[in-house]
């Protein structure tokens, strides 16, 4: 099993990516396991209490759940991923069997600072977008898609996001093996990476 890791701070394209590498392998052969899917349960807390969680921090996610299922995937077990929910903030309480591949793509704004997760990336790739590009396609997509308002995305980026961004994930560049540049969208590195895929398959 090949285990890819791809990071990159909040709106950068990270699924896009993924998503045109998905276009270029055989059908099948390919698993996602995504960071959003192993935020913390908070089922605990109100609506109220929850909107106020730092998000972009790393103890906000369960890097021990998402570590032990890539163990599992590897061993070759099925392992059941949560749902996780942007507009109610929580895991939905569903889980998706996802099975082992051939390839198995881990992607997420914090996989790079977990060491033990880190380990298991036979390769490490970092999106990168500049930060003004990042808050307009953030705002866009969370808006229209995650039941957000404008007040409330420029709030958390200043308050949250961005020291949280300059803090635990621009620094995790220096661990990544490819950097893809995708202020524009960039169809030559998704070819190179899918070479690489190949060869390493
Ligand atoms: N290279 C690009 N150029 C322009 N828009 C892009 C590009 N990559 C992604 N987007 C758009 O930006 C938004 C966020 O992209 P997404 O892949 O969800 O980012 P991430 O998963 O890193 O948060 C989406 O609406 C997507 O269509
Ligand atoms: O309940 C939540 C959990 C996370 N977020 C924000 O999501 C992004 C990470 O997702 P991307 O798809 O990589 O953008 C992170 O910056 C959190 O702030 C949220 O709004 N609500």
């Amino acid at each position: 099993m090949l285990i890819i890791g791809i990071a990159g701070g909040t709106g950068c394209g990270k699924t896009t990516v993924v998503n045109q590498i998905l276009k270029e392998l055989p059908e099948g052969e390919v698993g996602i396991l995504s960071q959003d899917s192993y935020y913390k349960d908070t089922s605990h807390l109100s609506y109220d209490e929850r909107v106020k969680i730092n998000f972009d921090h790393p103890r906000s996610i369960d890097f021990e759940l998402l570590h032990e299922h890539l163990v599992e995937l590897k061993k070759g077990n099925t392992v059941h991923q949560p749902v996780y929910s942007f507009v109610k903030h929580n895991r939905t309480g569903d889980t998706i069997f996802t099975h082992p591949r051939k390839v198995i793509i881990v992607e997420g704004i914090l996989i790079l600072t977990n060491p033990e997760l880190r380990d298991m990336f036979d390769i490490k790739i970092f999106v990168h977008a500049d930060s003004d590009e990042r808050l307009i396609r953030r705002l866009k997509r969370d808006i229209t898609e995650r039941g957000r308002d404008l007040d409330e995305v420029l709030t958390r980026y200043q308050t949250t996001l961005k020291p949280m961004h300059n803090q635990f994930i621009e620094p995790m560049k220096e661990f990544a093996d490819i950097i893809i540049p995708n202020n524009k969208y960039n169809t030559v590195a998704i070819d190179i990476v899918k070479t690489i895929i190949n060869q390493r398959l």
